[in-house]
């Protein structure tokens, strides 16, 4: 036997070559719209490239259009590099972790969604974390969902730093990368409606029931105060009448796109991912 792979592999391989070509050229092609993606967006400022909201229609429409038995996930994640590289190429951005119980579990999502050619810091505290966001307002921050305390209280500006993303965005049981964080930013400029809102108010008997009742969800509870999400679509008046008291002060912690729920059908034969929240999500 010579080394020479039969005519049905070379034939395989050539088309395996001719369709890395075109990725890699498309991806040449891509960087090339950046130049003029700064003159447009008016990209000098720190912290004025991201666009979350885009980001999560381009997720949107890449899971709808999304079959073959290629993992949901791997897909995500080239695309998660690719966002990322080109957010950092029109204004240079890191990333600073806040503590997570499973150390390793926050590297793995924030490699996953920002890549490898953004920096990260690993931070002591949700707090540190933040306040490199509020710094320069250059980098972002990843608070865990778990983080215990008032994390929230530098959050409450109108016109300052906001949570803008939860992750993961593709919620598929059993995917890798899969901490639940926020994603803490610069007050984004022209940010299209959100839907869900992250909201702090003073705890008190009867809230977390008037919240779940509205289809949101309790997420903290620290110095007398409950931090919780809320679909945008019910308003605060929504919930003073579900708690069946007034409110009073309600703080704007940040809002978001709603991840999206994918349900993969695991039979042989029939392995197709089935997007649960985007039909809804994307309308
Ligand atoms: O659409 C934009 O505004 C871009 O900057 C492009 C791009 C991308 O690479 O697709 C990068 C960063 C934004 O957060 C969203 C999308």
């Amino acid at each position: 036997m010579n080394g020479a792979p039969p005519d049905q592999l070379r034939i395989i391989r050539q088309r395996i070559d001719a369709l890395d070509e075109t990725v890699h050229r498309s991806l040449i092609e891509r960087a090339g719209i950046i130049a003029e993606l700064i003159r447009v967006k008016g990209t000098s400022a720190p912290g004025a490239a991201f666009r979350p909201d885009r980001e999560a229609d381009m997720m949107r429409r890449l899971v709808l259009r999304h079959e073959s038995d290629l993992p949901l996930v791997t897909v995500e994640h080239i695309w998660r590099e690719i966002i990322s590289t080109f957010t950092a190429m029109q204004a240079p951005y890191g990333v600073a972790t806040a503590p997570a119980a499973d150390p390793l579990a926050m590297r793995d999502l924030v490699r996953f969604y920002f890549g490898f050619f953004v920096s990260v810091h690993a931070c002591d505290s949700a707090a540190d974390a933040i306040a490199l966001v509020e710094g320069e307002g250059r980098d972002l921050a990843l608070v865990p969902l778990e983080t215990e305390g008032r994390w929230w209280r530098s959050l409450t500006a109108p016109d300052g730093p906001g949570v803008f993303a939860r992750l993961p965005f593709i919620e598929e049981e059993g995917r890798p990368a899969s901490l639940p964080a926020y994603v803490v930013g610069p007050p984004l400029k022209d940010a299209a409606p959100a839907d869900v809102q992250l909201l702090a108010t003073a705890a008190r008997d009867g809230l977390h029931a008037a919240i779940s009742s509205l289809g949101g969800r309790v997420i903290g509870e620290a110095e007398g105060e409950t931090l919780f999400e809320l679909q945008v679509s019910a308003t605060l008046d929504d919930l003073a009448r579900e708690l069946g008291a007034p409110l009073g002060d309600v703080l704007a912690i940040g809002q978001f796109a709603q991840p999206i729920r994918v349900v993969v059908d695991r039979t042989p034969e029939l392995s197709s991912a089935t997007p649960d929240s985007v039909a809804s999500a994307s309308s």
